[in-house]
């Protein structure tokens, strides 16, 4: 006699009584969850991010001339501008104790915002997203004023990748850091296994002066987003921009409700940053150069303190001959000249095809021939400002006339300008060879090295013939070659027909390898860094099945405890279906065993 059809049974169940008020209980639960996630996303679309303003800074009025070699170890940091030269106002150097009084303060601040909500963390950003936003202007010419670029490589270089970052903490952050499911494996089947990501406390942040508005807002938004108070040594040489920086961001923590202390800067010279690298801290973030990285390395290490280092670049950028020239150019004047080629992930190495080499430095030199510097804020258009660090324009030029002297072509600029202020022009020198200090030592300043190749290897070794490996940059038509070569070369990130793309995609982790430093800091990784990563364990169905020791291995152990776990070894993981059954039965016999019952007698 045939039996029932599926059909028919599944009829059966759907009609039945139990089976219409499951179904009836799964609607509506499923309509609960929908009205909450409207109620939710009602709520944050018109949250009400309460508008923050910060006086401008004053600029010392009157102002002397400043030589800022002979301040160094002042108690006082005379802030002025690369520019003119002119002081624009003084800020404490912190000592260690001033210091380690901050951090403390930090601590009481990450006991409580550790508690915040998602939802919290996010109005911050917010009102720092709407501040940035409508004060786009004031904000890079701050920066502009202290750091010596122009207002467009400000809002370009730094505004505008701490709005995505902003942005996308609060759009992706909170999913990245909410618990994240892992299997559990083989034999801890019956287990529910996560990672759970909680703040480390406190993050330091030693960072230097290249984007003072981006430097400092980076880890300071990831670190208050991830739950951490945050304390962070701003540069000597930019210290008074990160004053106006720091009081929009003690502005948005009130606005926020939250603790006045979560962010605090030190400012200060070497003695303040190594005071914060010695502090107890939950993690350190050192972005500078990679002389100083070892140091605060080493004096992170006497404490245990993790450490990301965000070090020193030299990027090559490589350039096939298939490609759009004119198109590739700008790009590659960006990546050399974009604020005075102070950039840790610019382009410092040109490695361009032999087919239109000459074509591209034809092209090159002729646009640079159009490029003025001078003044930032003055009263003509400039497209390159003054360089910030003391000192710089000199080391670059030293780079520059080695290179000359050992047969390099300066085909333009090269020249230490007679006038007043950190200025250097924007310079190209071609026929660059290995033996020159200029392939191996970070230049930080708007010099384009560019040398020829023919073949794809060739290209590939120049580019990781470096002790550094930040960035890297490859242009090609034909996407294929772009992607195979972009895989060989040694550097955290690549970009592919385009420059500084790993870096406005905020999802990505920033950081390199060799002198370029270790861990990573942005992106998901970054974010995640920032936290105590701690795995959890648990029963699946406790009801159904938890792990007891078994008799055999309950002390005192006993005889056959051994056989009892290669048995059990055997079962879970023989390759082949016989043996793991054999595993079983053997598993089943120790179990058995009249010494497993329980008894401590020893046999
Ligand atoms: N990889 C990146 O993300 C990145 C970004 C920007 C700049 N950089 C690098 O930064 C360098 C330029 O910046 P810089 O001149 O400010 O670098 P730097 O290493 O001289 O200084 C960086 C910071 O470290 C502090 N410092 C100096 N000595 C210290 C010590 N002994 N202990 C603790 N802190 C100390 C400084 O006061 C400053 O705040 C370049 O090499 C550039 O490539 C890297």
């Amino acid at each position: 006699m045939a039996g029932p059809s599926p059909r028919g049974v599944l009829e059966v169940v759907l009609r039945a009584p139990v089976t219409y008020v499951m179904i009836q209980f799964v609607a509506v639960y499923l309509l609960y969850l929908l009205f909450r996630w409207l109620i939710h996303r009602l709520r944050v679309w018109f949250e009400h991010v309460p508008a923050i303003s910060v006086p401008l800074p004053t600029e010392a009025q009157n102002a002397v001339k400043v030589d800022p070699k002979s301040h160094v170890g002042d108690r006082t940091i005379p802030c002025y501008d690369p520019s003119t030269m002119r002081l624009l106002g003084t800020v404490p150097a912190m000592n260690t104790k001033e210091v380690n009084a901050t951090v403390d303060e930090a601590w009481k601040a990450a006991k409580i915002w550790k508690r915040s909500t998602f939802d919290q963390r996010r109005l911050l950003l917010k009102i720092l997203q709407k501040f940035t936003v409508e004060h786009q202007e004031d904000i890079c010419r701050v920066s502009a004023r202290d750091s010596g670029k122009v207002v467009v490589d400000a809002l370009f270089g730094e505004l505008m990748v701490t709005c995505e970052k902003f942005a996308w903490l609060r759009s992706e952050g909170e999913k990245y850091l909410r618990p994240e499911k892992r299997s559990a494996g083989v034999m801890m089947f019956y287990k529910s296994a996560r990672v759970e990501y909680h703040p480390v406390g406190v993050v330091g942040a030693i960072i230097p002066w290249n984007y003072p508005f981006h430097n400092f807002l980076n880890p300071v938004s990831a670190a208050v987003f991830a739950g951490n108070a945050i304390v962070v040594k701003v540069s000597e040489q930019t210290s008074w921009s990160s004053q106006y920086y720091m009081a929009a961001v003690k502005a948005a923590l009130a606005a926020a409700g939250a603790p006045p202390n979560l962010v605090q800067i030190v400012t200060g010279y070497a003695e303040a940053g190594s005071a914060l690298a010695s502090a107890k801290l939950g993690k350190l973030i050192f972005v500078g150069s990679t002389a100083v990285g070892k140091k605060v390395m080493e004096t992170a290490a006497k404490r245990l303190t993790p450490v990301v280092l965000e070090l020193g670049g030299k990027d090559p950028v490589i350039i096939f001959d298939n490609i759009n020239i004119a198109k590739a150019v700008p790009f590659a004047l960006r990546a050399a000249f974009q604020s005075c080629g102070q950039n840790c992930a610019g382009g410092e190495r040109f490695i361009v095809h032999a087919r239109i080499y000459d074509k591209f430095l034809h092209m090159a030199v002729e646009t640079v021939k159009r490029m003025t510097f001078g003044e930032a804020l003055g009263s003509d258009r400039v497209d390159m400002g003054a360089m910030c660090l003391p000192g710089l324009a000199e080391k670059v030029h030293s780079l520059v006339q080695d290179a000359v002297s050992k047969g390099a072509k300066l085909l333009i600029g090269g020249e230490l300008p007679q006038r007043e202020g950190q200025f250097y022009p924007p310079t190209i020198l071609a026929d660059v060879t290995n033996d020159m200090k200029i392939w191996t030592e970070e230049v930080f300043g708007p010099v384009m090295a560019v040398v020829p190749f023919d073949e794809e290897e060739e290209a590939v070794h120049l580019a990781n013939d470096c002790p550094f490996g930040l960035g890297s940059n490859v242009f090609s038509s034909q996407y294929s070659v772009a992607r195979r070569v972009g895989a060989c070369l040694d550097a955290g990130m690549t970009n592919i027909n385009d420059f500084g793309t790993t870096y406005m995609c905020q999802s990505l982790p920033f950081g390199g390898i060799k002198d370029s430093g270790f861990d990573r800091f942005a992106g998901v990784e970054g974010l995640r860094g920032l936290c105590v990563t701690k795995s959890v364990c648990e029963d699946w169905w406790p009801f159904l099945m938890t792990t007891n020791i078994p008799p055999a291995l309950q002390y005192p152990v006993k005889p056959h405890a051994g056989a009892f776990v290669q048995a059990l070894v055997k079962m879970f993981y023989s390759l082949g279906w016989k043996e793991r059954f054999q595993g079983l039965i053997e598993v089943a016999k120790c179990s058995l065993s009249p010494s497993s019952a329980g008894s401590s007698k020893k046999e």
